[in-house]
Parts: structure tokens; C-alpha cells; sequence
């Protein structure tokens, strides 16, 4: 088990592939028997028709007696129920492989979203969004078409390749000993060059995921902006095009080596029957009707060559998809979260905790260390400091959106260590919106919230007059990740949608830095002063715009330098909390408070 999938594996099917793949079809076994019946039955039922050809020629036409027309009547009518059954046959066995096809790639689908929805946040800050797209939707799409037609095709070959040839034995096993000959070459000369196509087909597949990476990041509202604004859509055109040229290499490359093994498998295909024809010449007592009967299965011999051919390739790249899909399912999540209803007043406490990124460098200095807090239930705290000093880790961490590496972080004595919903919410600085109305946002945090209360949120927000503005008010749609909003806009409907989650804590991460200093002062204040007993701890830098805070947290290089009121952290002229104010204000004498504290 590891953390994160190679996003490249060298090896298209890790070893194990094969039987995690039989393990899969296990709770299908029943189907997969009865898809095989059925093929056999369909392979029995083809090979059995080049039998009517021979009795058409033999008996029928050029019997001893002469042309016998209720007898050739008689064989048309029989051809023509076989046609039927091989036909029915072939429509069961469809229905049956799609149905274990989607149950099959459903469950794999659900179990990999599942899985992916519970990895840690530090997963998707590595992982490329095109590179879980390409696994989620592309692999399992291959894998689906696999099951559905690529398997039930190569079984179809080997059991109709079986019946035609125990068809000629039963005919002529001398003529069947020429036609089948060259088949183990063939073969071999397929299985060979299947090694190649497999590591071509494992390649196509990376610079597929790379090219999906690509479009999901540089195509997107961000992506095509700053493409826009740098004056680098060139750059981008090219740098999609030099991988879009690459996979065209690796297509032809494979086209070329696939078709060398169709070439070589249509050589057997040609000379076969004139071999087949020698034999029947200098052997004694072929009939016509036998080698009619032989030219047609020599057809159905070659169909299920053929087919298997064909179908080596896709079986090899159908393996780099499954070997890709386990990877994603052997990640490993984060626990699954103590299902936690409790609320309590919200008092938090942080002792000796310590955290550090996945990936980073282990003589960097950690994020965040020996970081002890305490704050207590229903006060509001102010978390400041400089850039990279670990703020937004610090508000996570009270979050649950990450776990401390060391140490503790506590709500009300119960340890915080994943997201606790019914407790804890947290807004930050670039919220998610999506595609909907602003009431399915808001909603996502309450889902029977009533009208007013949705209004209630937003007056404190300061949102509600800008939404009875819009022609469709709540019902307004805000587009892909609320583009059709502004920044503040989008920052004020998340914040109102916090509110809306009713926790006894509260965490804004830069949750209002996309407002004018005046809106952001009426927020906050709005915030705090309906926080109805909620603790609320605001992160920002811009802290000179309220002064209603209990107390006041500085962190420097990942650690609490500071640590008190504000009046209290005033008194040091050269601590860093006032230099930061005097910094921003340029003002230094800060020892009474900006404004008084609301109720
Ligand atoms: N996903 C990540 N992977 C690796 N390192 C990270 C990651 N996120 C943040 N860091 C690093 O952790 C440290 C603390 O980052 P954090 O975002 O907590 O700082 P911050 O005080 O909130 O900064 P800012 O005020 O600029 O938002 C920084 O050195 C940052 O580079």
C-alpha cells in the first residue's frame, strides 16, 4: 500500500494484475459460465453450418440419384434455423457480458471515488485533476469495452478456431494437417510482437493521462487567463502540441507493428486454402462437397485468427487499465472519521503539535511545531503573522483537515484529528462554489435550511442586497465554481454558508480578504457580534479592520511567538504583533483598541 500511485508506471501490468482480475469477476462466476455456454454453443453452432455445404454438394445437387430439390429445400430451411439460433445466441451472450461489463466497472467506478474522496488534502495538492479524470472515466471506459467485447471476442476466436478445426479433422484429418500447419507460427509471431505493442500502448496511455492533466489545468478559466494575461497562449498551443505530437508517434509506431502481424497472419490467410487444394489434388477421394465444406471453414478459421490477432493489443492496454484502476484502489485513505454528533461549547486546545507536508524535504523546518493553544470556548481569536509562518496549516489543523504529525488538537477534550461536522466549520479565502443556484450552495452546508434562514446568513454576510438584486435572487446560478460571481461575492456566499452549518466553532482562513476594507469591517463585526456563544479564530492579515478580538495568536517559522490580548501584545513595541500593526497602519501608538467591542 503506499500513499500516492506512480502517475507513470514503467511496467503497463504489474505483477498480481491478472489475479486481482480474475478476483473481480469472482461474485460474477455464474455469468461468466453461462457467457462461455453460450459462446461455445454460438462456436458449435457456426461450425456445424459448413456441414449443409457439404451435404448441398454431395447429396443434394450431385448426389448419385441427381439433384434432390426437397432434400436442398429441406437444408435451406436448416441453415436458415441455425442462422436464427446462432443469432439468438449471440444476442443472450451480448446481453449478459454488457450487464457483468457495467456491474463490473460500476463497482470499480464507486469504489475509486469513495476511496479518492477520503485521501488526505495533501493528495490532491500533488495529484493532476486529469490524472484522476483519466483513471476514473478513461481506464474504466477500457475496461468496460474489454469486458463487454474484447474478452467474449478472443473466446469466441479460441472456441471457434476449436470447433472449425475439430470440424475438418472429423472431414479429412490430412487436409486439416495442412490448413493448420502454420497456425502455432502465426500465433507465436502475434504473441512476440504483443510485448512491443503492450509497452507502445502503456505509453499512449501516460501521455493520455498527461495530455487529459494538460487540458483540465491550462483550460480552465485560471489557466486561459493567465495564458492571456502573460501573452503565452503560443507557448501553451505548443506545449499541448508537442504531446499531442508524441502520442501521434506512438499511434503510428503501434499501427505499424499491429499491421505486421495482420500482414503476416493474411500471408497463412492466402496461401492456406491453395495448400489445402494441392493436398486434395494428389490425395485420392476428396469429394467436392468435402472441400467446399473445407473452403468454408477454412473462412471460419481464419475469422477467429483474425479476431484474436486483433484483439491482443487491446488485451495488453486493458491490462495497463486495470493495473492503473488498482493503484488508485490500494491508495491508502485517511481513517474513517469517528462518526462525531456531539457539539459542546467549542473550546480548542493545541499541545506540542507539530505538522509537515508529504514530499517536502525532512531538513526544511516543518509547516507548523510545538505549537500549544489554547482558546476558550465562545472567544474570538486572531491569528496573525508572516507570510508562510503556518497560519492557514494552524487553522487545518483546528479544522481537521489535516492531522498533527506530534501532539494533540482538542475540541472540548475530543480529539481533532479529521473533519468534525457537527462541530468545527471552516471558510477560507478561495471557496468552492458549484455549478448551481446560490440556495444549492448555501444549502450544501444545511440541506433544510428554510428561506429565511438562508436570508439571515446572507444579511450577516452582507450578501443578501446583492442577491435580491439579481433577477432569479436566490435561484441564481453562479456558475462553475461560481464564476459568474465576483471574488467577494463568491467569498461572502461560502462565508454565509459556514455560518449556515451552525458549529460551536468557527474558522475564517482569510475569509474575507477579497473585500473592501469597509464591507470586510461590517462583516466581521456582524459575524462576531451574532456568534451566539461560537468560538470563532480568524486568520488574515489585514487585522488593523476589527479590534473585537479576546486575543490574539502570532506565529513566526511555524511556531506561536505570541500569545494574548491585544492590549497585552501592544505593550511589546517590538513584538511582532506590533510591529505588523504599525507596519499596516503606520501608526505605532496602539495601546487602546481601534473600537470598541461589540455586544
Ligand atoms: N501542500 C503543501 N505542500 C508542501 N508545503 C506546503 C503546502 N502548503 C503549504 N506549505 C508550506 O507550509 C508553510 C506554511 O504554509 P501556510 O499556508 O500555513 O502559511 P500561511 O502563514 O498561511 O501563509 P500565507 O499568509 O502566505 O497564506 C509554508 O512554508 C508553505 O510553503
Amino acid at each position: 500500500m503506499r500513499d500516492r500511485p506512480r502517475s507513470a508506471p514503467e511496467s503497463p501490468s504489474a505483477p498480481g494484475t491478472r489475479r486481482r482480475i480474475v478476483r473481480l469477476f469472482l461474485p460474477y462466476r455464474s455469468a461468466v459460465c453461462v457467457i462461455t455456454a453460450l459462446i461455445v454453443a454460438y462456436s458449435a453452432l457456426n461450425a456445424a453450418v459448413p456441414l449443409l455445404t457439404q451435404a448441398v454438394f454431395d447429396r443434394a445437387l450431385f448426389g448419385p440419384d441427381g439433384p434432390d430439390l426437397p432434400l436442398l429445400a429441406l437444408i435451406a430451411a436448416s441453415a436458415a434455423a441455425l442462422a436464427c439460433a446462432v443469432g439468438a445466441v449471440d444476442l443472450g451472450q451480448t446481453w449478459v457480458s454488457s450487464r457483468v461489463a457495467q456491474r463490473v466497472v460500476h463497482s470499480l467506478r464507486v469504489e475509486m471515488f469513495t476511496l479518492l474522496q477520503r485521501m488526505p488534502l495533501t493528495f490532491f495538492a500533488t495529484e493532476r485533476g486529469g490524472e484522476i479524470q483519466s483513471r476514473l472515466a478513461g481506464d474504466t471506459a477500457q475496461i468496460e469495452n474489454a469486458v463487454k467485447d474484447t474478452l467474449p471476442g478472443v473466446l469466441a476466436g479460441v472456441f471457434g478456431f476449436v470447433a472449425a478445426a475439430a470440424m475438418m479433422v472429423a472431414l479429412s484429418p490430412v487436409l486439416a494437417g495442412v490448413a493448420l500447419v502454420f497456425s502455432p507460427l502465426v500465433l507465436l509471431v502475434a504473441s512476440r510482437s504483443g510485448r512491443a505493442l503492450e509497452k507502445l500502448s502503456a505509453a499512449g496511455q501516460r501521455v493520455r493521462a498527461e495530455l487529459a492533466s494538460i487540458v483540465a489545468e491550462r483550460l480552465s478559466l485560471g489557466g486561459v487567463t493567465m495564458a492571456r494575461v502573460h501573452g503565452r497562449r503560443d507557448d501553451e498551443v505548443a506545449g499541448f502540441g508537442a504531446e499531442s505530437e508524441r502520442l501521434a508517434a506512438l499511434g503510428v509506431r503501434s499501427g505499424l507493428v499491429a499491421q505486421g502481424v495482420l500482414s503476416a497472419g493474411h500471408l497463412f490467410f492466402v496461401l492456406t486454402p491453395y495448400l489445402v487444394f494441392l493436398a486434395a489434388g494428389l490425395a485420392d477421394g476428396t469429394t467436392p462437397g468435402t472441400l467446399a465444406a473445407f473452403t468454408v471453414l477454412q473462412a471460419r478459421i481464419h475469422q477467429p485468427l483474425w479476431q484474436i490477432l486483433n484483439v491482443s493489443t487491446e488485451i495488453r492496454s486493458v491490462l495497463g487499465a486495470f493495473t492503473r484502476v488498482f493503484e488508485y484502489l490500494d491508495l491508502r485513505p485517511e481513517g474513517e472519521p469517528r462518526r462525531d454528533t456531539g457539539r459542546g461549547p467549542g473550546a480548542l486546545t493545541v499541545r506540542r503539535a507539530a505538522f509537515r507536508y508529504p514530499g517536502t524535504d525532512a531538513k526544511e523546518r516543518p509547516a507548523l511545531r510545538e505549537v500549544d493553544v489554547d482558546i476558550p470556548a465562545g472567544s474570538a481569536t486572531l491569528v496573525i503573522g508572516p507570510s508562510g509562518s503556518g497560519k492557514t496549516t494552524l487553522g487545518h489543523l483546528l479544522a481537521g483537515l489535516h492531522p498533527p504529525a506530534e501532539g494533540s488538537v482538542e475540541v472540548d477534550g475530543s480529539e481533532v484529528r479529521a473533519p468534525m461536522p457537527a462541530r468545527i466549520c471552516i471558510a477560507v479565502q478561495e471557496p468552492f462554489l458549484f455549478q448551481g443556484s446560490i440556495s444549492d450552495n448555501l444549502r450544501y452546508a444545511a440541506p433544510s435550511a428554510t428561506a429565511d434562514e438562508l436570508v439571515r446568513v446572507c444579511e450577516i454576510t452582507r450578501i443578501h442586497d446583492r442577491i435580491a438584486e439579481l433577477p432569479d435572487g436566490y435561484d441564481s446560478l453562479v456558475g462553475e465554481r461560481g464564476a459568474m460571481l465576483s471574488g467577494g461575492e463568491r467569498q461572502r456566499i461560502a462565508l454565509a454558508r459556514a455560518l449556515l452549518a451552525d458549529t460551536p466553532v468557527l474558522v475564517l482562513d482569510e475569509a474575507t480578504s477579497a473585500l473592501d476594507p469597509l464591507t470586510e469591517q461590517a462583516v466581521v463585526e456582524a459575524v462576531l457580534a451574532e456568534r451566539r456563544g461560537r468560538t470563532t479564530v480568524m486568520i488574515t492579515h489585514r487585522f488593523g479592520v476589527v479590534d473585537c478580538f479576546d486575543a490574539v495568536i502570532a506565529l513566526e517559522g511555524g511556531r506561536v511567538v505570541e500569545q494574548g490580548t491585544r492590549p497585552d501584545l501592544l505593550r511589546d513595541r517590538d513584538g511582532l504583533y506590533t510591529r505588523m500593526v504599525r507596519a499596516q497602519t503606520g501608526n505605532g501608538r496602539y495601546s487602546q483598541p481601534l473600537r470598541r467591542k461589540p455586544r
